[in-house]
């Protein structure tokens, strides 16, 4: 291939963030020669074969479309740095689970090891840009690890990626904004500029937005904050419609067309699930308590303590509705990833509504288009065949069931044929809507007990 690249990137991380972020900028930068390497043979084989190892709505045409002409994926992350003017450390961050900080700091080992990694193999300048989300000043920690094991200059950037999975392509073509944050000396703000140059190639100058590093850092997990915020804020109004006659979608349309307000974010559901709100609110809530400020920690903390609540509260409905009991009763689980268009399962709330009917002796029938069956066994700890059956098809999965509890919002859920269904299921049969999707009135015609996210649980069948 041809060696007229302008400019070479490397990016260490292949996951969900390094692996989309990488093949756009490969795909709007052609002259660009993009190296994705990862620690992980499995996932960079996947990377190179004709299933990828994530699942993203458009991913796999501008995949194929780059890969091989100027994006390759790699484990040779020796080689690939050697070459690189710019690496992006898109390393995972999760929460730590044992040691100082444990339940809440972000775990910073492999992102630290990057850098190490980095500084060792380097031989001249380079530009080290932050993908990973990482606490306020980890770029200070991260400048000191470089320049104390290495002889060469490098300025580290701050780029955090806001894109949302299920729509990470999309997200990655036409983002709300960009954003670099670098420091505010010459040679700071020449690598903010040449970072910024690269986006400026698709993305109208002034979505691209420039910082100081620590503002850069801190407005990722800001975003994340309030993201979830209004999740769990129209959760714990859920609660209150479900006992006082108020329908929780139209209070949430009448709030959500004030502007001030906005529509977005406003869907109540079980609980927000994904890698990221959790973790970053917890590595927020860690983050004040480090600087001594326990009422703006306890506040965030607040947002985690309600989505627990709305998924433990589901899981009660659930028994309660039920007779209070569903031992040896099925339940068919439709959707188990955390959101719909993604097979991750990261905290998916199903998780722990199908672990509280595991523990109350329900069999569980669980269907989702996109999660593999050793995904879900691994979530739910390899539970015995005769407890968790994982169906390829909803059909099958709800047959012979007592209840049907739908956990993720795929579209396919909306136009099942539930006259089908009912016929096959034990009577009474229920349906619990964790995301609201379903059409309640038509399902109560057909015979379902319904009950929804916010909404009374009132079964008497609606007449037209
Ligand atoms: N998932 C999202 O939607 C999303 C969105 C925005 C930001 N983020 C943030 O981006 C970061 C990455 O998230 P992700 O979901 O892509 O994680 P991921 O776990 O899918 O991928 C991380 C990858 O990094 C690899 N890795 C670890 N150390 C390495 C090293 N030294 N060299 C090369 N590879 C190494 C791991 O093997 C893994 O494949 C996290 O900080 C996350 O918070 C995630
Ligand atoms: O009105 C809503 C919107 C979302 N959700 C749930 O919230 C969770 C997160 O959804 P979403 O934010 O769409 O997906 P993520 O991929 O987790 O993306 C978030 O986390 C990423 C990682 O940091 C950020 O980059 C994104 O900007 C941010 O939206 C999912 O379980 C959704 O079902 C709701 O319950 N109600």
């Amino acid at each position: 291939m041809s060696t007229e690249f302008t400019c070479r990137i490397c990016c260490l991380g292949a996951g969900y963030v390094g692996g989309p972020t990488m093949t756009v900028i490969a795909k709007m930068c052609p002259d660009i020669k993009v190296t994705v390497c990862d620690l992980s043979e499995r996932r960079i084989a996947a990377w190179n074969s004709k299933s990828l190892p994530i699942y993203e709505p458009g991913l796999q045409e501008i995949v194929e479309g780059a890969r091989g002409k100027n994006l390759f994926f790699s484990t040779d992350i020796d080689a690939a740095v050697r070459e690189a003017d710019i690496i992006f450390v898109s390393v995972n961050t999760p929460t730590k689970k044992s040691g100082i900080g444990a339940g809440q700091a972000a775990d910073l080992q492999y992102w630290e090891l990057a850098g190490r990694h980095i500084a060792s193999i380097a031989e001249g300048p380079k530009i080290i840009v932050e993908k990973s989300t990482v606490p306020v000043k980890t770029a200070a920690a991260m400048a000191r690890v470089l320049e104390s094991n290495s002889k060469f200059a490098f300025e580290v950037l701050s780029n955090p990626e806001f894109l949302a999975e299920g729509t990470a392509v999309e997200d990655l073509l036409r983002p709300d904004r960009v954003l670099v944050g670098g420091e505010q000396t010459p040679a700071g703000l020449a690598a903010i500029d040449k970072l910024a140059n690269i986006y400026r190639r698709w993305v109208p100058t002034e979505k691209v937005l420039t910082t100081n590093l620590w503002s850069a850092e801190l407005s990722k997990l800001t975003a994340n904050a309030f993201l979830a915020q209004r999740i769990s804020s129209i959760n714990s109004i859920s609660a209150l419609c479900e006992n006082t006659g108020a329908d929780v979608d139209e209070v949430a349309h009448a709030i959500g067309v004030d502007s001030r307000i906005g529509p977005k974010f406003l869907r109540a559901s079980v609980g927000f699930g994904g890698s990221c709100f959790q973790k970053d609110i917890l590595n927020l809530v860690y983050l004040c308590r480090s600087f001594g400020l326990p009422e703006v920690a306890n506040y965030w903390e607040a947002v985690i303590t309600m989505n627990n609540w709305q998924k433990q509260r589901f899981a009660e409905k659930m028994v309660s509705a039920m007779f209070n009991t569903v031992s040896g009763k099925k339940i068919a689980v439709l959707g188990f990833a955390f959101k719909k268009d993604t097979g991750d399962t990261r905290e998916t709330p199903a998780i722990h509504v199908c672990e509280q009917m595991i523990k109350e002796g329900a069999a569980l029938s669980i269907y989702d288009p996109k999660v593999t069956v050793e995904q879900m066994n691994y979530d739910l700890g390899s539970p015995s065949p005769d407890k968790v059956c994982m169906e390829q098809d909803a059909y099958v999965a709800c047959a012979g069931a007592h209840a049907i509890a739908v956990l993720t919002e795929w579209d396919e859920f909306k136009t099942l044929d539930y006259s089908r269904i009912y016929t096959s299921m034990v009577k009474p049969c229920f349906v619990f809507d964790g995301r609201n999707i379903l059409d309640h009135a038509k399902l109560r015609q057909i015979g379902f007990q319904v009950f929804a996210i916010g909404k009374s649980f009132s079964n008497e069948t609606v007449l037209d």
